[in-house]
């Protein structure tokens, strides 16, 4: 069981850190000791078997609340506390918990909506606890549900996914049998705990006794609080999405002579560009970048690649590796179709919307990605785009990604995003190329040069039909809250 492989491996470490933030630091003893004062607190209540519902921010409390929930044999649900209201409202209509904890104060309007929660918002060192007094024997185990995690519902509507305790541990074998083998690994701990990025530090750090360096909202908003942090913070294991890290390349100290302990960049969640690679192994030239694909469905991911040289030189657009172990991968009908361990229960109470997506293959649970991707002879897995951003326009059947990763080719551009624009027949009248360049002017008689120039260089690669009909340009792309472009926004803001 994870909760009792954390609790053992805390009892050999205690005092070692487990969780570090900017001026705090807990070791293993405290989160033992919290996870304790949780469960002592839950075990008081006559709960319902339903989920337990977390909503906080990315601390130190909400981690245990979490291993507290699990450690009492309930699901958890992780919220960040900046969600819009509405979406918590309908994900506790949703989910109808059995309690919610809240680790920060709420107000009234959110009281509201939460109900009267649990509140836990600060840890008091209990001298007197010892590991032998947790009490571990309800906590989940097996097929039964460990968390459930809403998406960010870039494709429609969120679902709750639910993942299971043993696709978990499979996820937390392969991140500590693949990837670099580090003694006293320190994670980047930056993707919030309601984004399913989150389960590659958390878990894979915790059962193997490593630190996990969190970054907070305050940090991560700010340029300079951020690069302060990153600089005098120790990190071996760096995870985030492929956007976080742009946004960082930017800043010149952003470089290895910067971060000397680091040794691998894990990437999951969206496209990592051949721009974005390439410019990593130049201020980073020792450390290694591994290339991640899965959905939360099928619990962080389920394929790998190691990016260097060969694979650089050989692909327009990087693939996303091959299956680990447990899991089978197939391409039926341009679609991808991950079979086995990682596979997740379902959404959650959602048996429709479940039946249409999680099937049985060969007497293996299998989940119907939805997106487009091919498989070559080696068994490397090459993404090309959600099978939904595929658009007809002209008559034509246009697929918004593969024009993004051709447009991302061009010198100009540093990142590209295409937005169609409809009418109220919801036809598509318009193709919008959403650009960051490499050099944002205000200067319109410079940007249309470069549009110019990007239109031609764009031809060389791609057919006719398939040229932007128009280009905007934005110093930055907007990310969402979990650290991906924020492609509604962006729609809003330019085909509104
Ligand atoms: N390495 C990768 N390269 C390209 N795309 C990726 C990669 N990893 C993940 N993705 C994309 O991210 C998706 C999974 O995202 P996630 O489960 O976080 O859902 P989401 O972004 O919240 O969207 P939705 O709410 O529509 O499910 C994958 O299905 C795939 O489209």
């Amino acid at each position: 069981m994870l909760i009792e492989r954390i609790m053992k491996k805390a009892q050999t470490i205690p005092a070692q850190a487990a969780f570090t933030e900017a001026d705090n630091s807990y070791t293993y003893r405290d989160l033992g000791d919290a996870v304790h004062q949780i469960v002592e607190q839950l075990n008081q209540l006559a709960l319902n078997d339903r989920p337990i519902l977390v909503f906080g921010k990315n601390n130190f409390l909400s981690l245990t609340a979490m291993l507290a929930s699990n450690a009492v044999g309930h699901a958890y649900i992780p919220v960040d506390e900046h969600t819009p209201l509405e979406r918590v409202a309908a994900i506790v209509e949703a989910s109808k918990p059995a309690l919610v904890i809240s680790t920060s104060a709420i107000d009234g309007s959110t009281k509201q909506v939460l109900g009267e929660p649990l509140l836990i918002t600060e840890f008091q060192a209990n001298p007197a606890f010892d590991f032998s007094m947790l009490d571990l024997s309800k906590a989940v185990s097996g097929h039964a549900t460990t968390y459930i995690i809403y998406t960010s519902g870039t494709t429609g509507v969120p679902k709750g996914v639910e993942v299971s305790h043993d696709n978990l541990a499979s996820f937390v074998a392969w991140m500590l049998s693949d990837f670099e083998q580090i003694v006293d690994n320190k994670y980047l701990a930056q993707p919030l705990f309601s984004f399913d990025l989150s389960i590659f530090s958390l878990y894979p750090s915790l059962v193997s006794g490593g630190e996990l360096v969190s970054l907070s909202r305050d940090e991560v908003g700010n340029f300079k609080k951020l690069f302060e942090r990153l600089n005098q913070a120790t990190i071996n294991t760096w995870i985030s999405t492929p956007s976080f890290v742009d946004m960082l390349l930017v800043d010149p100290s952003f470089k290895q002579a910067n971060h000397s302990a680091l040794q691998q960049f894990i990437f999951c969640g969206e496209e990592l560009t051949l721009k974005t690679a390439r410019r990593l192994q130049e201020k980073f030239p020792d450390v290694k970048i591994y290339n991640t694909y899965g959905p939360t469905e099928a619990t962080g991911a389920i394929s790998s690649v190691l990016i260097d040289d060969k694979l650089l030189a050989a692909n327009d657009r990087l693939p996303v590796g091959k299956a680990k172990p447990g899991v089978k991968l197939a391409v039926e009908q341009g679609e991808i179709i991950i079979m086995g361990d990682s596979v997740g229960n379902g959404y959650f109470e959602n048996p429709q919307k479940t039946r249409a997506s999680f099937v049985t293959i060969e007497g293996q649970p299998a989940f119907k990605t939805g997106d487009a991707g091919s498989l070559d002879a080696d068994g490397m897995l090459h993404y090309q785009g959600r099978m939904d951003f595929q658009v007809k326009f002209n008559g034509y059947r246009i697929e918004l990604q593969d024009i993004e990763a051709n447009l991302v080719m061009n010198e100009h551009v540093e990142q590209a995003v295409m937005i169609p624009r409809y009418n109220e027949d919801h036809k598509v009248t318009a193709l919008i190329a959403v650009i960051k360049p490499h050099a944002y002017s205000t200067d319109k008689a410079t940007m249309r040069q470069i549009s110019k120039a990007i239109k031609a260089d764009l031809l060389t690669r791609v057919m006719d039909y398939m040229l932007p009909t128009k280009f905007v340009y934005f110093e930055e792309l907007p990310l969402n809250q979990n650290g991906k472009i924020d492609r509604k926004l962006l729609a809003e803001k330019v085909a509104g």
